[in-house]
């Protein structure tokens, strides 16, 4: 409380660089961070971590000038396109956009890497714990566990697998993880100090924290807390995330949800007792339903696809009532309202909008709030056109907006058998229910 005022805690998420080492065969365009595993983006598992902490005044995520690509609906989340050539810069102007929205020196900023997708909320409460009350701060970090080699250096004959040139002293060294915890304030200057260089050898907070003569301390981190580097890292770390949500399965929701905590700083609270296992839990389920009228002129949209028609749904959007029962099912499963109060059909933004941007938006605020969407179930009561052959189409669009596979999405056709509206061919009415998964 170096100015007064009780600290802060704000998180600072790195995810603007390349990932020039992990270009991964299936999506070779889309840098680690957006690569996609165990059902969500790799960012997307990184800040569900975060986001079922409660203790954030705000969670900055630093993207690369131009890059779009991740949006958060989440009001604690500010996405800043402001990361730099090297880590450290995008982590030094992540800092001062953070002074410029008001944050204090002397409150704390977590740095966590952004690929380090499988970071969870354990380990960043045991780091706040363990530097909340620590004048300089701290960072996860593992003791070596492997004998420590020096190589020779690599020549054309070498270049694939070098030669050992010492075996180095092992003892009091650790590998150095993320989040790393430093007051606002300190670690701003301590990075500005290295500007000039280019930020030469600085390649995480602590080293920076260290040049200016503080030791920060070393909290035991998990061996799970790795940084997808290269190719072969997607795999592990989807397989550890499938795990993880196989386990959150089996358990109550008691002991998978996150706790918000009154005093979360508290490292010594009581181990709480096993509890018994309940294979439902983690589970939820929501319904949608939409109709909208069917007139001429208008293209018909549903599934998102454009299905020949001579009418078409008539709507403040390009009124797809399909996909629009299915964002009422993935809101209503997480609890988080429903369509009209996310996208109201008041707001000037909305008109014609494409509802598969809509449905993607609310996929994205189901799983910030730790939910994974196992399946989907759909129909469309429509008395004309004859849809059977546009159903592939529409269950790979879903499944693609989503980012499913096709099996996870099904749609099913029926007509109205000529009664009421939609039987009269004045309305297309749709239905869906979907399954959601805890998993952060
Ligand atoms: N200029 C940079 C470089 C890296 N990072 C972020 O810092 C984290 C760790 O860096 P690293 O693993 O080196 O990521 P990349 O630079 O993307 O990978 P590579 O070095 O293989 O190109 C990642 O979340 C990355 O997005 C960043 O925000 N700004
Ligand atoms: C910050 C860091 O994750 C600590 O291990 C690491 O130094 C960043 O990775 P990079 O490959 O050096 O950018």
């Amino acid at each position: 409380m170096a100015d007064g005022a009780p600290a802060r805690c704000y998180a600072l998420i790195t995810s603007a660089g390349n990932g020039s080492r992990a270009v991964r065969p299936a999506d070779p365009a889309a840098p680690k961070q957006y690569q996609r595993l165990a059902g969500q983006r790799v960012i997307e598992h990184t800040l569900a971590a975060f986001l079922a902490l409660p203790h954030w005044a705000g969670v900055a995520v630093v993207v690369a000038p131009g890059d779009d690509a991740y949006q958060s609906s989440d009001a604690r989340v500010r996405v800043w396109p402001v990361g730099g050539a090297v880590r450290a810069q995008t982590v030094h102007n992540g800092l001062q956009q953070l002074a410029a929205a008001g944050a204090r020196d002397s409150d704390w900023v977590l740095v966590h890497d952004a690929a380090r997708c499988l970071i969870e909320p354990a380990q960043i409460e045991r780091l706040l714990a363990a530097c909340w009350d620590d004048p300089v701060g701290g960072l996860l970090a593992l003791p070596l566990p492997d004998t420590l080699k020096s190589a020779t250096a690599a020549t054309a004959a070498t270049a694939a697998m070098p030669r050992v040139a010492a075996t180095l002293e092992r003892d009091h060294k650790w590998l150095a993880q993320t989040p790393q915890m430093f007051r606002l304030g300190a670690l701003r200057a301590a990075l500005a100090a290295h500007q000039g260089s280019g930020y030469a050898g600085i390649t995480d907070e602590a080293s920076a924290i260290e040049r200016s003569g503080a030791q920060p301390l070393l909290v035991p981190g998990s061996a799970s807390n790795f940084k997808i580097t290269y190719p072969a890292d997607f795999a592990l770390a989807e397989a550890l995330l499938a795990q993880r949500q196989t386990q959150r399965l089996a358990l109550p929701d008691s002991a998978t949800a996150a706790t918000p905590t009154t005093a979360p700083m508290n490292p010594a609270s009581p181990a709480p007792a096993t509890p018994a296992p309940n294979p439902l839990a983690g589970l939820r389920i929501g319904e949608g339903w939409d109709i909208h009228a069917l007139v001429p002129g208008r293209p018909l949209i549903l599934g998102g696809i454009h299905i020949p028609h001579p009418s078409g749904l008539l709507g403040h959007s390009d009124a797809d009532a399909l996909l629009h029962a299915i964002t009422d099912a993935l809101l209503g499963a997480a609890a988080l309202g429903d369509i009209g109060t996310l996208f109201p059909d008041t707001d000037a933004r909305f008109a014609g909008a494409d509802s598969a941007q809509l449905l993607a938006q609310a996929m994205q605020r189901v799983a910030e709030h730790g939910y994974a969407l196992i399946n989907l179930d759909t129909t469309v009561i429509a008395q004309a056109p004859k849809l059977a052959p546009y159903k592939a189409a529409m269950q790979a669009r879903i499944a693609e907006v989503l980012g499913l596979q096709p099996g996870q999405v099904n749609v099913k056709a029926k007509t109205a058998e000529k009664l009421g509206p939609v039987g009269q061919g004045l309305a297309i009415e749709c239905r869906a229910v979907a399954l959601l998964q805890r998993v952060a």
